[in-house]
């Protein structure tokens, strides 16, 4: 399988995924933006596995935010992918390490993605009111719905990327919140899936 197929996107996206994976490998060395061991596949391990998020969203979305994006797994590829079709119109990224937010800005700039950056911890922010709001190894699912009542609309909905401990992480979720979820497979490991979430509230 090339780098092209398996995204199903326009050449000129590609070649705006190319440019961040290109500034990845650049800035790597100086900032650990993702593990070195998995440079080498970024492509498949950061850039696929965060488009397949893109296409679990409700299309249009206005705004999309992103916590602790880190390089910008999934927020900056999510922002890159739906330049074309101005969906997101908006996205949000939050990180509170000031140096990945440096990159972050970096490549936002030389591909004018419509995206900005909070440098910041999640839990100082006012409400992000997102519509969609994502986060990748950032924290267990008990405290990621905590930051989805916190960040998301009322109708908004979560997607989270979750390991293999999911469905324990779902029945602790459930003690403490009401939501709805759907779980689909990752289409780029196996174990792993990613989880929908909806009308999210205090249980
Ligand atoms: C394990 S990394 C994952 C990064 C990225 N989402 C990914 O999947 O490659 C978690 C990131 O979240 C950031 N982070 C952790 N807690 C945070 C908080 N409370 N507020 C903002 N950022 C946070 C860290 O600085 C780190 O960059």
């Amino acid at each position: 399988m090339s780098a092209f197929d398996g995204l199903n996107v326009s050449r000129e996206t590609f070649e705006r995924l190319k440019i961040y994976e290109s500034l990845l490998h650049k800035w790597n060395p100086r900032i650990n933006l993702v593990a070195r061991s998995t440079l080498d596949s970024a492509w498949t391990r950061h850039i696929l596995d965060s488009a397949q998020i893109y296409h679990l969203a409700p299309h249009p979305v206005a705004h999309w935010a992103d916590l602790g994006s880190g390089g910008g797994f999934p927020g900056l590829v999510v922002a890159i992918m739906g330049m074309e079709a101005e969906s997101p119109a908006a996205v949000t990224l939050v990180e509170s390490d000031t140096r990945k937010c440096t990159f972050l800005r970096t490549v936002i700039r030389e591909i004018g993605a419509p995206a900005r950056v909070i440098n910041d911890r999640i839990e100082n922010l006012d409400p992000l009111q997102a519509d969609v709001l994502s986060a990748r190894a950032l924290a267990d699912l008990t405290t990621l719905l905590g930051f989805a009542d916190q960040h998301l609309s009322k109708t908004g909905m979560a997607i989270f990327p979750k390991g293999e401990s999911w469905a324990k992480e779902l029945s602790d979720a459930e003690r403490a919140w009401s939501f709805s979820h759907r779980v689909a497979k990752s289409k780029t490991e196996t174990g792993p899936v990613i989880l929908t979430v909806t009308g999210v509230a205090r249980a």
